[in-house]
């Protein structure tokens, strides 16, 4: 793993970011052409992939849980992905995100289904850093190979970039071998130099995906703050040589902005940010209409509830 050292705060520092060219570039982003008939449903069947399926609500069962793993572990129905021929291509959507421990859910890890539980104080990231670490090693000692952590807003608004590192840093080491996605609740850091700093910061302290939003703030994954994050990523792997994730979450609902984020990637990062390995899109009702337009797509017609019923 990948860490630099605190000496690289010094270009943190200098960040300013140019906010009339980053609107300017999400305008172009939001008014792309989508592609149609089956390129499109050719796009869907990879934003899939890089779904994170998520639950995160404070009325959360088992059952509820369970259930979102089994849509996890067959995400489209199966007759739609036959008649595109795809329906043995793995489209699993491999990654649900969910508050309870791994542990209550090992049957499923043998679907060989990745639950990442979220971590550090979520949403707020306030409690006391003793507690937000215990988390971290209680997720990993149930066996999570993903954590979704999230940063400390305070240490970003105040300017201690060098604290954040730090926490970053131990959070990196509390998930030892499990992959660490960093949460910047970029809708509590008023500016966008502070979201580049933030993500930055938290790539220098190893991070595997940065991650825009807990899905709880007012302000969630929009197009102009995705673009400072991904532009913080593309400077870190040129300066750096490595390659971080990146992964909008919050409010993101509909197949047609599902591909607006992937063509964003691939302008932005290019092919190699199209898989599951460097993009996810954190969504808990978005897969709903990506196998609606995917029913669409085969049937001509919209499908009725309960023709989707795990939907
Ligand atoms: O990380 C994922 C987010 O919590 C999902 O937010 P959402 O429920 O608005 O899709």
């Amino acid at each position: 793993m990948f860490y630099s050292s605190s000496t690289d705060l010094e270009w943190v520092s200098k960040v300013r970011v140019n906010t009339q060219a980053v609107l300017k570039r999400a305008q172009q982003v939001q008014g792309c052409k989508v592609a149609k008939k089956q390129w499109q449903a050719a796009w869907l069947l990879k934003a899939v992939t890089c779904i994170d399926l998520t639950t995160l609500s404070g009325d959360d069962t088992p059952s509820n849980v369970h259930r979102l793993c089994m849509k996890a572990v067959q995400p489209v129905r199966h007759d739609l992905l036959k008649s595109m021929d795809m329906h043995d291509k793995g489209h699993s959507v491999l990654h649900s995100e969910v508050f309870q421990s791994a542990a209550s859910l090992t049957a499923l890890i043998s679907f060989f289904l990745y639950l990442t539980p979220v971590a550090t104080g979520f949403p707020a990231g306030q409690t006391p850093l003793k507690t937000r670490l215990e988390e971290v090693r209680m997720a990993v000692e149930d066996g999570a190979m993903e954590i979704d952590i999230v940063i400390n807003r305070t240490l970003a608004l105040t300017g201690q970039w060098a604290a954040l590192y730090d926490e970053v840093r131990q959070f990196r080491e509390a998930c030892g071998h499990a992959h660490m996605k960093t949460i910047l609740a970029v809708g509590e850091l008023g500016t966008f130099t502070n979201v580049y700093k933030a993500s930055l910061v938290s790539m220098m302290a190893g991070s595997d995906f940065i991650k825009t939003s807990t899905g709880k703030e007012s302000v969630n994954a929009t197009y102009p703050v995705a673009i400072v994050m991904v532009r913080a990523i593309r400077d870190y792997y040129l300066r750096t040589g490595q390659k971080v994730g990146f992964k909008p979450a919050g409010g993101i609902r509909t197949a047609q902005e599902a591909v607006v984020w992937l063509a964003l990637m691939k302008e932005e990062l290019g092919n190699e940010w199209l898989s599951p390995h460097l993009f996810r899109l954190g969504a808990s009702s978005l897969l709903a209409d990506i196998e609606r337009q995917i029913y669409h797509y085969v049937t001509g017609r919209y499908a009725a509830y309960h023709e989707l019923p795990m939907a």
